[in-house]
């Protein structure tokens, strides 16, 4: 069957002038997902085919060692970042009751009286606070992804506690907190992990910024169809990435898409030095999922800062594979090019 040509641009834009994200499908009863949103065939189940984490074990760490015996850690975390781009983290030192909370507080303004949801969403990217359904709406080449999220820059800057919706403020600030000590701890970790001094990634800068996405995923009628965020690696230094126990994320892995299976209060870790992990969510029929992912990057805030090979890494045999950029460079492509599968740091290759 031949499917006659549709006017992507337009369906997309009446999706988002309705400012209710793909919630307010769900809320609607669509029991067909629209056009806009449906993959093209054969994604899913392309030879990237699916195996499940019992084949094979993405590494988890266990940091309630790390000061009795950081160089095993600092030994687990190079393997990891080396072979996998992608760990989970337990016993991180992050209360369980943060992490409960932030999941509640995305969960509140997903979920609440959508007049008063609507009133916070937005293209403008200069806002503090800023609610919508894919940020590449306009810009990705691939299907419109069955997510809504809200994002907001918590450092350098952090926005008064009263820019941001009382449904999650107080969760919001008490959890990028977190996240900028753990932080800390893991960029030690990975200069560690290369060979050089505790402080040099934070010397560099790497965790000046703190931009966070908060997503929502709501049951979708037709997950064979669609997916949650298409495949991707991100665009940060450093990523903590929390999920909840529903799943569907999955990592790329010797051409193998592998379930990330939920370890509650696991925060898993991507980063950009070693190996930046592909990765990708998967939509499901019954149930919400919630994840909340911080990285570490001023992505577009103004930032002169010249980035590239850190020069004690390299030598006459390992010369520089990439040309400097600056991040504002690295995420206006970023964003430009949307979620499409395609590598972004591949086009600063010398
Ligand atoms: O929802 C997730 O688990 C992953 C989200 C993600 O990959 C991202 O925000 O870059
Ligand atoms: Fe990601």
């Amino acid at each position: 069957m031949v499917t006659k040509e549709f006017d992507s641009y337009s369906e997309r834009k009446a999706f988002d002038e309705a400012k209710a994200g793909v919630k307010g499908l769900v809320d609607a009863r669509v029991t067909e997902i629209p056009r806009i949103f449906r993959l093209p065939q054969g994604t899913l189940s392309d030879k990237k085919h699916s195996v499940s984490a019992s084949d094979f074990a993405i590494p988890i760490i266990d940091f309630a060692g790390v000061h009795a015996s950081r160089e095993l850690v600092v030994e687990k975390i190079k393997e990891a970042a080396e072979n996998w781009g992608f760990f989970q983290v337990i016993n991180h030192g992050v209360p369980i009751s943060v992490l409960q909370e932030i999941q509640d507080g995305v969960r509140r303004f997903f979920e609440q009286d959508p007049e008063v949801k609507k009133s916070y969403f937005t293209r403008d990217a200069a806002k503090k606070f800023v609610y919508n359904s894919n940020f590449d709406l306009y810009s990705s080449s691939s299907c419109v992804n069955w997510r809504d999220s809200f994002a907001c820059y918590m450092a350098p800057d952090p926005p008064n506690p009263e820019e941001l919706p009382v449904a999650c403020r107080d969760a919001m600030i008490e959890h990028a907190k977190h996240m900028m000590s753990l932080g800390a701890l893991l960029f030690e970790l990975l200069s560690e992990a290369l060979g050089l001094s505790s402080e040099k990634l934070k010397s560099m800068d790497c965790m000046k910024g703190l931009f966070m996405i908060y997503h929502y995923y709501p049951p979708c009628p037709q997950p064979e169809l669609t997916i949650g965020t298409n495949n991707h690696s991100d665009n940060s230094f450093l990523t903590i990435l929390l999920q909840d126990q529903v799943g569907g994320l999955q990592i790329l892995h010797h051409d193998c898409y592998i379930d990330v299976k939920p370890i509650p209060g696991a925060l898993l870790i991507t980063n950009d030095r070693f190996i930046s992990a592909e990765h990708r969510v998967l939509s499901n029929r019954n149930e919400t999922r919630i994840s909340v992912a911080s990285f570490f990057s001023t992505n577009m805030l103004p930032n002169s800062t010249v980035y590239g090979p850190i020069k004690e890494l390299l030598s006459e045999e390992n010369p520089p594979k990439y040309r400097d950029f600056t991040l504002e460079e690295y995420t206006k492509g970023y964003v430009n090019k949307g979620l499409d599968g395609a590598s972004h740091l591949s086009s600063f290759k010398i």
